[in-house]
């Protein structure tokens, strides 16, 4: 059985003025420990796709299901998202806001924000408030409160695109080293195709509103081996890099 099965899904967004239709039929599915991509033109429904998978909203046609479970009526699946911004509380400490979800969860453990925070490369930080971090600093955090929780799947949206190029270099080896190491099954939504390419399994490539998905891709196996910075100079790279590439033009003429 596939860990995760997107089966028919069709959604509209309805208004007082108009109805927009962002997503049809779309079939997938994603085994667990994997880590797949969407990709694809502005507006295709990436998002829409993942806050679906997410359980946030239920789409107006089809289903998604976790483990045999529909996200959407199951509110115990626990879903990790990772998003552009960090969303960590100003008025908490760092300790305060990694284990803000096992509170919710009541199984609070005090030494796991210090494991964490030492798992995602930071030093002890856990008394500090937010601000005093950098913006590189506050998406570890960020991931370390996601990882606390211990989630089924990971749902990262933009994660690193308001970072600086060597702090989102960093970021994507930590991240994908740190699925790795938890076995976590993951979805990143990305405008960089390299960022795609050198971070996952497979790419899921949408076309234009309303978003279908156009073409999957497999990435081959020796980018898959390495880590995201050095998959990113391997010859392999470059030529899927090309090949996905020309599909995107072609999608956005
Ligand atoms: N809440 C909403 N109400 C109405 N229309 C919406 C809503 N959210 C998204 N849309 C529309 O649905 C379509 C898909 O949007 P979505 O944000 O999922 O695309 P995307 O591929 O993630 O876009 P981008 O790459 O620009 O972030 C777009 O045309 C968008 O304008």
């Amino acid at each position: 059985m596939n860990f995760l099965n997107v089966s028919k899904v069709h959604h509209t967004y309805f208004s007082k003025e108009a109805a927009t239709e962002a997503l049809q039929d779309i079939n997938l599915s994603i085994n667990k420990g994997e880590f797949v991509s969407f990709i694809g033109p502005s507006g295709c429904g990436k998002t829409t796709l993942l806050s679906i998978i997410a359980g946030l909203f239920q789409p107006t046609l089809g289903t998604v299901k976790i483990e045999g479970q529909d996200v959407f009526e199951n509110d115990d699946l626990s879903i990790g998202y990772m998003l552009q911004q960090d969303y960590l509380f100003p008025w908490k400490t760092i300790e305060e806001n990694i284990t803000l979800g096992l509170k919710l969860l009541k199984k609070e453990n005090h030494s796991i924000a210090s494991k964490l925070l030492k798992d995602v490369g930071l030093p002890p930080v856990e008394k500090k408030y937010p601000r005093e971090l950098s913006g590189g600093m506050r998406q570890r955090v960020a991931l370390a409160r996601t990882l606390a929780v211990n989630p089924k799947i990971l749902l990262l949206d933009e994660p690193f695109s308001a970072l600086d190029y060597q702090s989102k270099l960093k970021l994507e080896d930590l991240v994908s080293e740190m699925l790795k190491e938890y076995n976590k099954t993951a979805i990143l939504v990305t405008h960089d195709l390299g960022e795609a390419i050198a971070m996952s399994d497979r790419i899921f490539l949408f076309s234009p509103r309303p978003g279908r998905l156009y073409k999957t891709f497999e990435v081959p196996e020796e980018i898959r081996n390495l880590t995201p910075f050095e998959a990113r100079g391997h010859s392999s790279y470059s030529s899927l890099f090309q090949l996905i590439w020309k599909e995107l033009e072609s999608l956005e003429q």
